[in-house]
């Protein structure tokens, strides 16, 4: 079952083409990151599921009903969608309690249960976001990370069905990112709500979605796991833009044979699993920093040589620069696997 479908959505704005005839659905549960570059569309998406926008073409539907397409938009308050900005967007005038139990009032299809004992609900929702007995505090007298946990709080007291957040952690600092991140997870397991997670950091996506949407100039790039979208990359968009890759030069013999070019020396053949097809043309084999192995080199090893350009010790990796030829790959090691500065190393590749 899905919480969320969106079919063929376009939308423009003026003639600005924000979303092409865009497909996406967002099962049950479902924990999706909308990833890409500025202007791919990534907020217009959460705009329309939320009902601040209408489709130009196309439909939304949430719960099996369709809340919009160009003829008709349901408003945001009645789509049981909980909603966490940037911008905490809280009420100053308001206290926390007063914050976290305005949806309560405000929303329909709110559990009856929670409308006639708000108390207990906001203590349980402050509880579950780690501000148990802050009821009375105004949001001036928070830190940054408390108020975007009165942020979630509020997103979350009426059990919507689907959880919409838009940068959220931006304005936290390293810290307190991956603190919440955590919470966040936790607040997913618990409640099992579906979400729908904007981002530019591709970490946080990698780190919390079960499924992340690349986008770009308001088209899916690529929808897969994080283990997909970093391993099984299907363009150089998204082997360039999720993680880091190498673009090793050679030339593709076959569909699982890419002839690595070797200076001075014949090419060296590759044989890979899966499908590259989308880097035919550009003539690489993508091939991120852990997928490279390094070993001693000997006089007469078989393979191909490099020479240790830069070392940067991270604590338990290694991120290391091997010049190899006219190139420079890079590559991440555990640090049981240690070179020094211009020593020559034998590069092997796992894909
Ligand atoms: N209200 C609007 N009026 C005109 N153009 C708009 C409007 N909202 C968005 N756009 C345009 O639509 C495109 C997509 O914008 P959107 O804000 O969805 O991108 P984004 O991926 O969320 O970017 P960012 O990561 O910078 O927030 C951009 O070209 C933007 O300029």
């Amino acid at each position: 079952m899905n919480s969320a479908r969106v079919i063929g959505v376009s939308k423009k704005f003026g003639n600005v083409t924000a979303l092409h005839h865009l497909d996406l659905q967002i099962g049950q549960g479902e924990f999706v990151a909308l990833l890409g570059p500025s202007g791919c569309g990534k907020t217009t998406l959460l705009r329309l599921l939320a009902g601040f926008e209408s489709p130009t073409s196309g439909e939304i539907w949430i719960n099996n009903e369709c809340v919009a397409s160009a003829a008709k938009r349901k408003p945001p308050e009645e789509r049981r969608i909980g909603m966490v900005f940037q911008s905490f967007a809280l009420w100053p005038h308001l206290t926390v309690y007063e914050n976290v139990a305005f949806p309560l009032q405000h929303q329909q299809q709110v559990p009856e249960a929670y409308k006639q004992n708000p108390k207990a609900r906001v203590a349980q929702m402050l509880e579950m976001v780690g501000l148990g007995g802050m009821e009375e505090r105004f949001p001036s007298q928070l830190s940054g990370g408390q108020k975007q946990r009165v942020a979630l709080a509020r997103a979350i007291v009426f059990n919507p069905t689907l959880l919409l957040m838009d940068e959220p952690l931006s304005s936290l600092d390293a810290e307190l990112r991956m603190q919440m991140r955590k919470e966040i997870q936790f607040i997913h397991r618990e409640l099992g709500t579906s979400i729908v997670y904007v981002t530019h950091d591709q970490s946080e996506a990698l780190a919390m979605a079960d499924r992340i949407v690349v986008m770009k100039g308001g088209r899916v790039e690529q929808a897969g796991t994080p283990h997909d979208i970093y391993y099984a990359p299907e363009s150089p968009f998204v082997a360039k833009f999720v993680g880091r890759a190498n673009f090793l030069k050679g030339n593709w013999a076959a569909a699982n044979t890419f002839l690595l070019e070797k200076q001075g020396a014949s090419s060296l053949p590759i044989t890979v699993s899966r499908d590259f097809s989308a880097f035919f043309d550009q003539q690489v084999l993508p091939v991120r920093p852990d997928q490279l192995k390094l070993s001693v080199w000997h006089q007469g090893s078989d393979g191909i040589m490099g020479k240790v350009a830069h070392v940067q010790f991270q604590g338990r990796e290694l991120i290391y620069s091997i010049r190899v030829g006219e190139e420079e790959w890079e590559v991440v090691t555990d640090i049981s696997e240690r070179f020094a500065y211009d020593d020559s190393v034998l590069v092997s590749i796992c894909v």
